[in-house]
């Protein structure tokens, strides 16, 4: 009779491990020792003790041959949020995870480590100190924030101890680090089209901002907690850098350290959001005529000037969790990260 080989503990797989969390994730495992397997729709890189598999992960068949002999897999794939594509997030964040569950499942992974994102709370008020019993959005603030949700449910409904296979999903928010391809990148080319002078509100709202290290901790705390008496199974887990910080104060501080002026100006919150309203509207109505892409969306909008952090509480608890890099640290080392962005670079 043919025995069924119990795939290595050690050997793990990262779909969207060529993306800007996915790659500080495979560099820490393959650190402590892990061999590595990346699916991703593109490869960005080559390190010894990584296979890279291209491929959609909505392609079962493709997937399946990426998990191998994989007994924990690492699922930070997602179109970026900055995308209107509702199909294609509905495809991917959606469809794309439950095609993911149904590979595991029959390559017989046994843990599922989902990065799914504080924001599945947030609908563009206030949120202080949020713990994970707050109820998911009701009205999404984007097709993103919608996908993601339904994303988190799917991953945490799978969970079955009876089947051996175990499931969390880790909440970061605001990640910045090296190689962040999004939040200082949109930041300096707001800068440089001197549209960066203005402060959203009047400044003092609270946001978490969590340095790429930090997230990748968390992850591999969950993965290395994640067993059938554990509590953390099917449950979902902030993770962030536990300093909430004031939103204009992070960018000011990013801005000044490559060299450019921190916003100095106020403008009203609600006239802003209802500009900014009415361009996505225009940008959607003229969208047969001509393409335009606003800088300052509602949702970037909301994120400017609203208090939007979050307990980490039960992340210290279950999984021993504490930042390893604070927010002074972390904003040195990513401001370092990018000459090419510095003023007059
Ligand atoms: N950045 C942030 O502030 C936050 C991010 N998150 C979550 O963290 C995760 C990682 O985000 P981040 O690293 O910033 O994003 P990136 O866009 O850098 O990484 C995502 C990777 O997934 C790939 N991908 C997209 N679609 C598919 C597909 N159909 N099949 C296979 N691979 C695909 C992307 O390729 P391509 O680039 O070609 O699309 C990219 O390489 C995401 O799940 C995101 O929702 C949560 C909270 C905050
Ligand atoms: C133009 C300026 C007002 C803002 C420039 C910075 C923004 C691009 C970023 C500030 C907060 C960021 C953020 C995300 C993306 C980049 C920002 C909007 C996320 C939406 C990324 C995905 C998530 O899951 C939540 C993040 C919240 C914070």
């Amino acid at each position: 009779m043919a025995t069924r080989v119990r795939p290595s503990s050690k050997r793990c797989a990262v779909i969207g491990g060529s993306g800007f969390l996915g790659r500080h994730l495979v560099e820490k495992l393959l650190d402590r020792g892990y061999s590595v397997s990346v699916f991703d729709i593109r490869q960005s890189y080559e390190l010894p003790g990584v296979t890279f598999h291209q491929g959609d992960l909505c392609n079962k068949q493709a997937l399946l041959l990426a998990l191998k002999d994989v007994s924990l897999v690492f699922h930070c794939a997602s179109p970026a949020p900055a995308s209107d594509d509702r199909a294609l997030f509905e495809r991917v964040n959606i469809q794309g995870t439950q095609t993911v569950i149904q590979a595991c499942i029959e390559a017989g992974v046994q843990k599922l480590v989902l990065t799914s994102s504080a924001s599945v709370v947030f609908e563009g008020a206030d949120i202080k100190n949020g713990r994970e019993d707050l109820p998911y959005a009701k009205n999404p603030i984007d097709y993103y924030t919608e996908t993601k949700i339904e994303q988190e449910k799917l991953v945490l409904k799978a969970c079955d101890k009876q089947k051996g296979f175990l499931t969390v999903a880790i909440r970061p928010h605001g990640i910045f680090g090296p190689r962040d391809p999004q939040l200082v990148p949109i930041l300096v080319d707001t800068a440089r089209r001197g549209k960066m002078k203005f402060i959203i509100g009047d400044g003092t709202n609270l946001v978490d901002f969590t340095f790429v290290e930090n997230v990748v901790h968390g992850h591999v705390l969950a993965a290395e907690h994640l067993k059938p008496d554990s509590p953390i199974c099917g449950k979902p887990y902030h993770i962030t850098n536990d300093e909430p910080v004031r939103f204009w104060d992070f960018m000011s501080d990013v801005l000044v350290g490559l060299g450019y002026a921190a916003p100095r100006y106020h403008l009203p919150y609600t006239l802003v959001y209802g500009l900014a309203l009415l361009l996505w509207l225009l940008s959607l109505i003229l969208r047969p005529l001509i393409s335009f892409k606003p800088t300052f969306t509602p949702m970037r909008v909301a994120l400017a000037g609203t208090h939007h952090y979050y307990s980490c509480k039960r992340a210290k608890e279950d999984l021993g969790y504490k930042p390893v890099v604070s927010l002074k640290e972390g904003i040195a080392r990513t401001v370092q990260s990018y000459p090419h962005l510095r003023h007059g670079a």
